[in-house]
């Protein structure tokens, strides 16, 4: 189904993506038909200033016309023009914005910055509000970024069911079967958030040690694993729910596990929780994958993917084992993702969101 008046063809795509991490923005450029990838383009990244981080931690879980909104939207825009500026030659844009409240239970998603003021701005037609008709439909929202996968599995040439694994604030997975041609083909995708990653990390690290992170694992390093908090944690209901399903980046709980611990060993065991999370995914898969390929930034914390590699029976390896750029997956997800939009193909479907069928959602902007 193509829309009336869509250009056909390759297009040169700018993604965005503001992950949950609050770290700042990631920009990549894709050239792509919203089926296969031709290239893969420049990226950049802006990160927030601790000024506009203060800001968006403030409006984290709060919704529309809520007080601190409109302040962390006009954030998440300028960051955004002030990249996404630095680029020339731009057909279309993908923008995520900033998720800041997320309750698929309720129906609803909150992703703030306005893709209607990015489009003025930068003079290009911008796709945004990628979740919202998903939940608005029963599905979780989230994650979008699987049928980018499967289109990257079928790039790379793979010919057997792979895992993509991502580590950001939250740990999302992507079994993908390239052997089925569509993304939203039954059985070709099968996604959901694996539970926490590096954001109670971050949390931790920020609120003992007023730093953004264990960097490189150096203190997870040197803890011992509570193995009782991260049992106690896994036996939790999120671990026993059939996927499709999502988390919100805010989870107490995690942190009220590990309250007793010094700071090593509440390291160790927050990053155990994340490996043991990732390991018990497996549960559901439909086939074992031949391998995992991990993008985020928690594949730059050697103790958390040590303790994935000792956890998980396959090969473990960074994205960049296949040439790819594991910092700008998400970004380059929401560039794919823009086009299938533009064209009216599905975004997500029953076994990415739980949906009840394949869908697609977004606005798009255009420039005045
Ligand atoms: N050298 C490093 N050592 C340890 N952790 C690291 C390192 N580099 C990055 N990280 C972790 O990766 C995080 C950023 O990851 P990423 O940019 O993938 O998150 P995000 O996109 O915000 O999250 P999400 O995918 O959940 O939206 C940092 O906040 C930090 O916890
Ligand atoms: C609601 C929301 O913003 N979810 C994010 C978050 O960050 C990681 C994980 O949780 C994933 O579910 C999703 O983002 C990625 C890009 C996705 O939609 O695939």
């Amino acid at each position: 189904m193509l829309k009336a008046g869509v250009k056909t063809g390759m297009l040169r795509v700018l993604g965005t993506m503001s992950g949950t991490s609050l770290d700042g923005v990631d920009a990549a450029v894709l050239e792509t038909d919203g089926d296969v990838i031709r290239r893969f383009g420049p990226s950049a990244y802006r990160p927030y200033t601790d000024a506009e981080r203060a800001v968006l931690r403030t409006a984290l879980g709060r919704w529309p016309g809520d007080a601190g909104v409109e302040e962390a939207a006009e954030v998440v825009e300028t960051a955004h023009a002030e990249v996404m500026n630095g680029f020339e030659a731009i057909d279309l844009a993908g923008f995520h914005g900033q998720t800041l409240a997320h309750d698929p239970g309720a129906r609803r998603t909150h992703q703030t910055g306005s893709g209607a003021v990015l489009a003025e701005v930068l003079g290009w037609p911008v796709v945004w509000d990628f979740r919202s008709n998903d939940v608005e439909l029963g599905g979780q929202g989230a994650p979008l970024a699987p049928f980018y996968h499967h289109a990257l599995a079928r790039h790379l040439g793979l010919h057997a069911p792979v895992v993509f694994l991502n580590l950001g604030g939250v740990g999302n997975v992507t079994w993908v079967d390239p052997r089925l041609r569509t993304p939203d083909t039954p059985g070709a995708c099968l996604a959901f958030d694996t539970g926490p990653a590096c954001g109670p990390l971050n949390d931790l690290m920020q609120a003992r040690r007023g730093v953004p992170m264990d960097a490189d694992g150096a203190l997870a390093a040197s803890g011992i694993v509570d193995q009782g908090v991260v049992d106690r944690y896994l036996s939790g209901a999120y671990f026993h729910k059939i996927p499709p399903k999502s988390l919100d980046r805010l989870d107490p709980g995690l942190m009220a596990a590990v309250a007793d611990l010094g700071d090593a060993d509440a390291c160790a065991t927050l990053s155990a929780v994340v490996a043991a999370a990732v390991a018990r995914a497996a549960e559901h898969y439909p086939d074992a994958p031949a391998r995992m390929l991990v993008s985020g930034g928690g594949r730059h914390n050697p103790v958390l993917m040590a303790m994935i590699r000792a956890a998980v029976p396959c090969d473990v390896s960074p994205v960049e084992a296949l040439g790819l750029d594991g910092d700008m997956i998400e970004a380059q997800a929401f560039a794919y993702l823009a086009v299938r939009v533009l064209r009216g193909l599905p975004t997500s479907a029953p076994g990415t969101t739980g949906v009840a069928a394949a869908v697609g959602g977004g606005r798009v902007s255009q420039p005045g």
